[in-house]
C-alpha cells in the first residue's frame, strides 16, 4: 500500500451510501438474437470432434445412431417383435436424439451471451495507428498491432490508445466505456500509482499524453477479455475435472452392467432387444449433470462479467466459492474513505490559532484528501502560510512512514502523521511526550476517526481528529459472509484503538491495526498455512505480490498495470467491497453444480425402477414393476422422455444459478440433500407416471 490507499479513487468517490453499485454490464444482444445463435450452434456441435468433448452425450449420439438403424432395417439385431417394432425403435431414436440436442442447447446458450459480448469487444477495437515515438524523437505513425513492449507512444484528444501502457507524460481524460460500460471519463496523468495505466482500445478525450507500452501486439487487456467472455481459454477447473472422472467412471460402470445384463437375461429365459438395453443405458448414465455441466460452469463465469469483473480463470472463480478468509483494508473499503479533518485538539498550552497554522504548514505540498481537508479546515480558524514556497519543501506521505510535512526554511521541520509516527520522530529530536497527547488521541480513536498529531520540530501541537465513516449495510455483509463461513480481516495502518472501534462497528472478525504493506502478505501466508483459502483486493504496485498470493486477488481497475497483472481478477468498477460479491458468485456456482449433481444421480434410481421390470418381465418379476405403468414399451419410453425433458427443464437454473443464501456449507449441503436429493428421487416417479400416461392416451404405445 501507498500513498494511492488513501486517496479515494475516482471511482470509489462516486459511492454513495446505500448505492450498491453493482450494475450490470449492459447486454448489447438481443434475447432473439441469442437463441436463433445457440440453435445454429446446437447442431454444429453434432460434429464428431465437437461431440467427443462430452463423452456421457457422446455415448447417448451413438446410441442414437445404433436406434436409427434399428429403426430402418428393425430384423437387424434381431426378430422382429411388438417390443422391437419401427414405431417403437423411432420413437426411441427421436428421443435419444433430442436428448443430445438439449445438453448442446443448453451448452450453445451458456456460450452465447459470451460469444456476443466477444463481438460487441472486437467492434470497439477497429484497426488504429500509433503515433510511434522513435529514439531521436520524431514521431512514425504504425499501425498499432506491431507495438511491442517497450515502445513510447504519442496519443492526443480523438486518438483511440493503441495498445495498454503507462503514462509516463502529461495528465489528459479518457472514455473508457469501451470496457468499463461507464460513459465518465476517467482523469489519467503520469507518476499517479492509481490514474497511470491506460487500457489499448479506450479513447482519450482531452489533451496529450505519452504512453510507454507495456504489452505485446494480441496480448493486451482487451484481448485477454475477448478470449476469456468467448470461452476460448476455457480449462476445467480442477473441480470440474474431479465431477468429470467420476461421472465418466459412473458410465463405465453402467456400460460394462448393461452389457453383460443380455447374458443374464438369457439364462432367466428373457432375452432383451437393443433398443431396450441402449435405452437403458442412457437412463441410468448420469446425462442430467452430464448434459449441463459446461454450462454451469460457463454461466459462472458469465455472471461474473456481469458484475463487470474480468476473471483471468474459472479456477479463479470456483477459489471464490471455497474462500475461508477475506482481507479487507479499512479505508475506503470498510469506511468511505474520504476521510475529512474534522477538528484540531491543542495540547500542551498551545492555542487553537498555533496549531492550524502548523497543520496547515505541515500540509501545503500534501495533495491527499486527508491533507487537502486539513488546508481547507486550518484556513477556517484563519491560518496562513506567508513563506515563499519555493524555499519550502514537501514530504510526502508513505503508508511506511505514516507522516507526511513541509520542510520549511530555517531548518524547521513541520510535520502530521500517525501518534506513532509523530511520538518517535519527536523522541529522535529529543523533544517530550506528555500524557495529554494519549488523552486527545485516545478521544479520537474511540470515535473512529484517525487521529494525526501535528509537531514542529520537537515539540507536539496537537491533534488533527480525521472523521471517516463506515459504510451503511456493511455490517450486515460481513454477518452473511459469517453465516457462509468466512472469516473478514480488517488490515489498516491507522492506530490499534480506532481499528478497534470501526472493526467493532462494521462487525469484522479480526483486525490488524498499524499495519505496513508488507503486512498484507504475512497474513495471507499464515493463513495458507492453515490449509485456509484467502482472498484480497488492491491497487497499488506494493499489492501486486499480496495479490498474486492471494488464491483471489481482485485487482482495482484504477490500480497499476503490476497489480492488475499480478491478480486473477479485476474489477472494472473499482469497487473494492465487490470483492464480497465475488465470494457468493464463487459459492453459488459450486452449490448449483452440486444440487444438480445430486438430482441428477437421485433421478437415475427412478428410472431404474422405471425400466428394469421390463428387462425381467418373462421371469415374472412383476412385483418389480410397483409404478404400474402401462407396458414395457412405454415404460421405457417415458423414462427416456424424461430424461430428455429434465435437461431443457434445468437450463434456467443452470445458467441462473440456484437461490443462494448464505449459510456454511455443513447447512448447505443439508439443505441440498434434502431439496435435491428427495426432490431428485421423488419428482421421476411422479413425472414418468404422467408421461406413461400420457403417451398412452395419445396411442404411441
Ligand atoms: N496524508 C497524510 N499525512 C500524514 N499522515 C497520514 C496521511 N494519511 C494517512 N496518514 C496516517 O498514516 C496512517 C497509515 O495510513 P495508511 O494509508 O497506511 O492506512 P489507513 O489509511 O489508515 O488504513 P488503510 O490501510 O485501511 O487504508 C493513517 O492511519 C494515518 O494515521
Ligand atoms: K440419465
Ligand atoms: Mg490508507
Amino acid at each position: 500500500m501507498n500513498s494511492a490507499a488513501t486517496t479515494p479513487r475516482s471511482k470509489s468517490s462516486r459511492f454513495r451510501p446505500g448505492d450498491r453499485r453493482l450494475k450490470r454490464r449492459k447486454s448489447r444482444v438481443s434475447t432473439k438474437g441469442l437463441y436463433i445463435r445457440a440453435i445454429r450452434d446446437t447442431f454444429i456441435k453434432l460434429s464428431p470432434q465437437s461431440a467427443i468433448k462430452n463423452p456421457i452425450m457422446f455415448l447417448v449420439w451413438l446410441g442414437t445412431i445404433i436406434t436409427l438403424v434399428a429403426t430402418i432395417y428393425p430384423p437387424i439385431f434381431g426378430p422382429v417383435t411388438q417390443k422391437n417394432s419401427q414405431l417403437f425403435n423411432g420413437l426411441v431414436t427421436i428421443t435419444l436424439f433430442l436428448t443430445v440436442l438439449f445438453a448442446n442447447f443448453a451448452e450453445a446458450l451458456a456460450q452465447g451471451r459470451g460469444k456476443a459480448q466477444a463481438d460487441a469487444l472486437r467492434s470497439t477495437r477497429t484497426e488504429t495507428s500509433a503515433k510511434k515515438i522513435v529514439v531521436d524523437g520524431t514521431i512514425t505513425e504504425i499501425p498499432s498491432t506491431t507495438l511491442k513492449t517497450g515502445d513510447t507512444v504519442y496519443v492526443v484528444a480523438g486518438d483511440i490508445i493503441p495498445a495498454d501502457g503507462e503514462v509516463i507524460l502529461g495528465v489528459a481524460s479518457v472514455d473508457e466505456s469501451a470496457i468499463t460500460g461507464e460513459s465518465a471519463p476517467v482523469l489519467k496523468e503520469s507518476g499517479s500509482d492509481v490514474a497511470s495505466s491506460v487500457t489499448g482500445g479506450t479513447r482519450i478525450i482531452s489533451d496529450e499524453l505519452i504512453i510507454r507500452i507495456t504489452t505485446d501486439p494480441g496480448k493486451g487487456f482487451i484481448d485477454r477479455m475477448i478470449d476469456l467472455v468467448e470461452g476460448a481459454e476455457r480449462t476445467k477447473t480442477p473441480n470440474e475435472m474431479a465431477l468429470t472422472i467420476l461421472l465418466a467412471v459412473l458410465t463405465l460402470v453402467f456400460l460394462f452392467v448393461v452389457t453383460t445384463l443380455p447374458a443374464f437375461a438369457y439364462y432367466v429365459n428373457s432375452p432383451i432387444n437393443i433398443t431396450v438395453l441402449i435405452a437403458l443405458l442412457v437412463a441410468l448414465i448420469p446425462t442430467t449433470i452430464g448434459g449441463l455441466l459446461n454450462a454451469i460452469g460457463i454461466a459462472g463465469m458469465d455472471r461474473v462479467a456481469q458484475f463487470n469483473i474480468i476473471a483471468t480463470s474459472g479456477r479463479a472463480v470456483e477459489a471464490s466459492g471455497d474462500i475461508n478468509t477475506l482481507i479487507l483494508d479499512k479505508t475506503g473499503t470498510i469506511t468511505l474513505g474520504n476521510r475529512l479533518a474534522e477538528a484540531f485538539i491543542p495540547i500542551n498550552g498551545h492555542s487553537m490559532a498555533e496549531i492550524a497554522n502548523i497543520a496547515l504548514a505541515a500540509s501545503i505540498f500534501d495533495d491527499t484528501p486527508e491533507g487537502k481537508s486539513i488546508v481547507r479546515l486550518a484556513e477556517k480558524f484563519g491560518a496562513k502560510f506567508d513563506i515563499d514556497r519555493k524555499q519550502a519543501q514537501g514530504v510526502e506521505f508513505s503508508a511506511k512512514t505514516r507522516m507526511s510535512g513541509t520542510n520549511l526554511p530555517g531548518g524547521y521541520e513541520a510535520r502530521k502523521g500517525a501518534v506513532g509516527a509523530i511520538k518517535s520522530f519527536v523522541r529522535s529530536r529529543h523533544g517530550k511526550e506528555t500524557p495529554e497527547l494519549d488523552t486527545a488521541y485516545e478521544e479520537v480513536s474511540h470515535h473512529g476517526g484517525t487521529p494525526l498529531a501535528v509537531c514542529l520540530n520537537n515539540e507536539i501541537y496537537g491533534v488533527i481528529y480525521l472523521k471517516d465513516i463506515v459504510k451503511p449495510g456493511i455490517h450486515e455483509r460481513f454477518d452473511q459472509l459469517r453465516r457462509m463461513g468466512v472469516r473478514t480481516v480488517m488490515l489498516t495502518g491507522d492506530n490499534r484503538i480506532t481499528a478497534a472501534v470501526i472493526a467493532r462497528e462494521a462487525g469484522v472478525d479480526e483486525f490488524i491495526a498499524e499495519a505496513t504493506p508488507e503486512d498484507k502478505i504475512t497474513v495471507i501466508k499464515r493463513e495458507q498455512a492453515e490449509g485456509k483459502l484467502v482472498a484480497m483486493t488492491g491497487d497499488g504496485t506494493n499489492d501486486a505480490p499480496a495479490l498474486a498470493q492471494a488464491n483471489v486477488g481482485v485487482a482495482m481497475n484504477t490500480g497499476t498495470q503490476a497489480a492488475k497483472e499480478a491478480a486473477n481478477m479485476v474489477d472494472l468498477d473499482s469497487d473494492p467491497t465487490k470483492l464480497i460479491d465475488i465470494v457468493s458468485i464463487g459459492k453459488q456456482l459450486l452449490i448449483t453444480r452440486g444440487a444438480l449433481t445430486t438430482f441428477s444421480f437421485a433421478n437415475d434410481i427412478a428410472k431404474y425402477f422405471a425400466i428394469l421390470p421390463v428387462i425381467f418381465v418373462a421371469a415374472n418379476l412383476e412385483s418389480l414393476n410397483f409404478m404400474k405403468l402401462n407396458s414395457a414399451n412405454s415404460a421405457v419410453l417415458s423414462a427416456l422422455i424424461y430424461n430428455a425433458l429434465i435437461i431443457p427443464f434445468l437450463i434456467p437454473l443452470a445458467l441462473k444459478g440456484v437461490k443462494f443464501r448464505p449459510l456454511s456449507a455443513n447447512q448447505l449441503l443439508q439443505r441440498n440433500i434434502l431439496i435435491y436429493g428427495f426432490g431428485g428421487v421423488i419428482t421421476p416417479f411422479i413425472a414418468i407416471k404422467l408421461i406413461d400416461v400420457l403417451i398412452t392416451f395419445v396411442g404411441l404405445t
